[in-house]
């Protein structure tokens, strides 16, 4: 099913929290809400679920093209995951599946042995088959996640809204949780909205992903695209490490350029680390597996952080002190004819 959303606002008590956003989610597509805290990214899945009425005067939500405005929460057929699993505690896992189904009007329950069916085949998609008599207490909190996405997908959905499912867990299982979920969404093609405020989440899972600042969508873009071609300093600020420099534009107007720590060529001699190498001095070396990094210090003690693989760190040779060359591969100017 495909969403859209028109021209929405949403106030609370005056403040702005959602200004005039547009957005169209493909039918099957798995789109990330991305943005820092109170960026409105949950305010708005409220508002695409029916749970919050937008502003007056703001446009319709649009499910397959037709206006839900007016359509009750339970008839919009929304599959929720919030960060806290509500999971029925008194209910072994099989009975918290089995549970949107079993509470359909009599008309449109399914009978007994199709509830079972139903509920096994959902069991063996979050694979957790062999755990379906356990309680809630007696499992992780990666396996209750999975538990409360099949429940929400028992009653078939027309759309799947999850808001940060993943954030109450540890760092490992988020990663690992996170790649089921691109495999079960592969499998399914439910369309699917995720909330997040983290990058790295966002851009490994989603096909599009949605940036939101103060209420705004500031890009709506694949993830690669959002990545390599931020459209604001906001967004590429958002995205990841970088260092800022101070420079002028060509008409002498102050502007920043904005270059990812692994964006910037390091070396001893300044004709190997390319056009307008420039001389620092290594004040720091993190070694972080995978990737090295090196902070320097330039001579007007401009602090700039640098990313390196560890081959070419190994090939290097460099140790605390050492006087280098650096040079920017790949700046970001949001101000034309900007010269560092
Ligand atoms: N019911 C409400 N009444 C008043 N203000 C609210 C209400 N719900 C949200 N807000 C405010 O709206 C702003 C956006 O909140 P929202 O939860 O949408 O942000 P978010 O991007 O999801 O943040 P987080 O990542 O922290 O959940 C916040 O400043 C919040 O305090």
């Amino acid at each position: 099913m495909t969403i859209e959303i028109r021209n929405i606002s949403k106030s609370y008590g005056g403040e702005r929290i959602l200004r005039d956003i547009d957005l169209k989610i493909n039918s099957g597509e798995l789109v990330a809400l991305l943005g820092p805290s109170g960026s409105g990214k949950t305010t708005l899945l409220r508002v695409i679920a029916g749970i919050e009425q937008a502003d007056e005067g703001s446009g319709p939500v649009l499910f397959d093209d037709v206006d839900v405005s007016n359509v009750d929460l339970g008839k919009r057929r929304i599959g929720f995951v919030f960060q806290h699993y509500a999971l029925f505690k008194h209910m072994n896992v099989f009975e918290n599946i089995a549970f949107g189904l079993r509470a359909k009007p009599r008309r449109e329950r399914p009978s007994e042995a199709q509830i079972r069916e139903k509920t096994q085949s959902l069991l063996d998609l979050i694979q957790l088959g062999n755990l379906s008599q356990r309680y809630p207490s007696q499992l992780s909190g990666g396996q209750r996640q999975r538990v409360a996405l099949a429940r929400a997908l028992a009653v078939e959905p027309r759309v799947l809204l999850l808001d940060e499912p993943f954030g109450a867990l540890d760092a490992t299982v988020r990663r690992e949780l996170r790649r089921w979920l691109r495999r079960l969404h592969d499998t399914i093609h439910v369309t699917t909205i995720f909330v997040t405020h983290d990058q790295e989440e966002a851009l490994e899972v989603s096909d599009r992903v949605a940036v939101m600042n103060a209420g705004r969508i500031e890009q709506y873009a694949p993830p690669q695209e959002v990545y390599e071609k931020p459209a604001s300093p906001f967004v590429f600020k958002f995205l990841g490490n970088y260092n800022l420099f101070h420079g002028r534009t060509r008409g002498d107007e102050p502007g920043e350029a904005l270059v990812r720590p692994h964006d910037i060529a390091i070396a001893r001699d300044p004709n190997a680390a390319g056009a307008s190498a420039r001389p620092g001095v290594v004040t720091h070396i993190g070694f972080g597996g995978a990737v090295v990094k090196i902070e320097l210090e330039t001579e007007d003690k401009t602090h700039v952080d640098v990313e390196v693989s560890a081959p070419t760190f190994r090939d290097l040779n460099l140790k605390r002190g050492d006087k280098v060359w650096f040079a920017l591969r790949n700046a970001q100017e949001y101000v034309p004819d900007f010269v560092i």
